[in-house]
């Protein structure tokens, strides 16, 4: 049964809350007509038209008050719309409140928001009911997620376009720098909603997993060109193929190549190394180095399971026992573990070194318990699964770091012809 309209409900209805949410296009309308009024007292009907022209005029001719005028359209227009896909959606307390954005901000892939709900209401009942108001926004997804530290705020994500499909490959912003810092967030991929994404890798350990060309060397070589441009960095490669790090050889201090003794060996040196800081620490009375205090070594290790399930099973043992302690006491020695795996499998990659790995990177996996590997038990079921990854989007995968959700991510891409460059650069700042 429809409730009947009393004067005060059907005044809100129809004037109080339209004037609201016109509210800005209602005031310009007003400074207009104060136009009009001034001109046709100076100037007569002429100025009454010229006057409000001219006005329209400036604002779009300025190109800060044009830009500025385009913002405030585009947002007034994005709350209404919010406000008629709440309504429909059934988001209205009893005393007629709905979730209201407090802040929007524009970018590629559509619009991020942070919204307040009204009390009596929570963030879950706008989650619940994100399918109904992605329809009534005529968008591809609404997503919602929690504040963290705060129960009434929402961060939304109006998903309009997927900024994956069909892209070519995004160039990595520092693929033309002279130079680098490896102290610097590290340009690494765009989220989902074509928003950069960039990394500390001082403190990090990396392991990035997926199935054969699903883009793991790709996602490596940003770290190792980060590492590159920096002449303070070095780099340590462990590469059974040879040829998957061999452009980075002019700017790698050490390498070794499928000799288990010589890649037990290196790991041995790595971790002597890391000893030798530990005791500058112990003498200075520190417990962390940090970045320009010493050099930071990047150890990447392209195809783990050649190394960590190496047909002669004691020298993987080996192998995996130094590997893990890098990880575990390296991050504070200003020592940056990545790796790379083709075959994320527990016997790939051992879950007592891949739980020390801060960042983990599922690149397309065939299954979701390769998918499991390496983002941790439990994510494919969670709804974070690289088995599902369209195998047309190569560089696409979910990115967990840890503390928060891992998140769809595809990374920058730098060609062959991009890392030669990049290491004549980084050769030329070391020699
Ligand atoms: N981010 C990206 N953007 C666009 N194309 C990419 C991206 N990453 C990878 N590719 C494409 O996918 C191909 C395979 O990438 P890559 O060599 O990194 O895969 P991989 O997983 O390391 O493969 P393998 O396990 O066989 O070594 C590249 O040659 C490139 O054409």
């Amino acid at each position: 049964m429809r409730a009947r309209l009393t004067v005060g409900s059907a005044v809100l209805l129809w004037v109080v809350r339209p004037s609201w949410l016109w509210r800005r296009e209602l005031a310009a309308l007003v400074v207009l007509v104060l136009a009009a009024a001034a001109g046709w007292l100076a100037r007569g009907w002429v100025g009454a038209v010229a006057v409000p022209v001219e006005v329209v005029l400036i604002v779009v001719v300025v190109p800060w008050s044009r830009r500025r005028a385009a913002v405030v359209w585009r947002r007034a227009r994005l709350r209404r719309r919010w406000d008629r896909a709440c309504r429909y959606a059934g988001l209205t307390t009893v005393n007629d409140r709905i979730p209201r954005i407090r802040r929007e901000r524009r970018v590629p892939a559509g619009d991020r928001l942070v919204v307040r709900v009204p009390r009596g209401a929570t963030v879950d009942d706008l989650a619940g009911e994100a399918e109904r108001v992605a329809a009534v926004l005529k968008v591809r997804e609404v997503r919602v997620g929690r504040d963290v530290d705060r129960a009434e705020v929402a961060h939304v994500d109006v998903v309009r376009r997927d900024p994956f499909a069909g892209a070519g490959a995004l160039r990595w912003p520092w693929a033309l720098a002279a130079r680098g810092s490896v102290a610097d967030p590290v340009p690494l991929c765009v989220d989902d909603m074509g928003e950069p994404v960039a990394v500390r890798l001082p403190g990090k350990h990396f392991v990035i997993g997926g199935e054969p060309e699903s883009g793991k060397s790709a996602a490596l070589s940003l770290l190792l060109a980060a590492a590159a441009l920096d002449p303070s960095a070095q780099i340590w490669g462990w590469d059974a193929k040879v040829v998957e790090l061999g452009l980075w050889r002019p700017v790698m201090t050490r390498f070794a190549d499928h000799d288990m003794d010589a890649a037990i060996a290196q790991q041995e040196d790595l971790i002597a190394e890391m000893n030798r800081r530990y005791e500058v620490l112990e003498a200075a009375g520190r417990r962390a180095l940090h970045p320009g205090e010493a050099p930071l070594i990047l150890a990447a290790i392209d195809e783990m399971r050649f190394f960590t399930a190496n047909i002669d099973g004691r020298a993987a043992k080996h192998f995996n026992a130094l590997g893990e302690d890098v990880a575990a006491r390296g991050r504070a020695a200003l020592i940056v573990q990545a790796a790379a795996t083709q075959k994320p499998a527990g016997a790939v990659v051992p879950t007592g070194w891949r739980d020390l790995m801060a960042l983990r990177w599922a690149m397309r996996c065939t299954t979701r318990d390769a998918s499991d590997t390496i983002l941790g038990a439990g994510m494919a079921t969670a709804g974070f699964d690289a088995s599902e990854i369209d195998i047309a989007t190569r560089g696409v995968g979910w990115l967990y770091a840890e503390g928060g959700f891992p998140r769809r991510v595809r990374s920058y891409y730098l060609d062959d012809s991009d890392i030669r460059s990049i290491v004549a650069r980084g050769a030329a700042l070391r020699a």
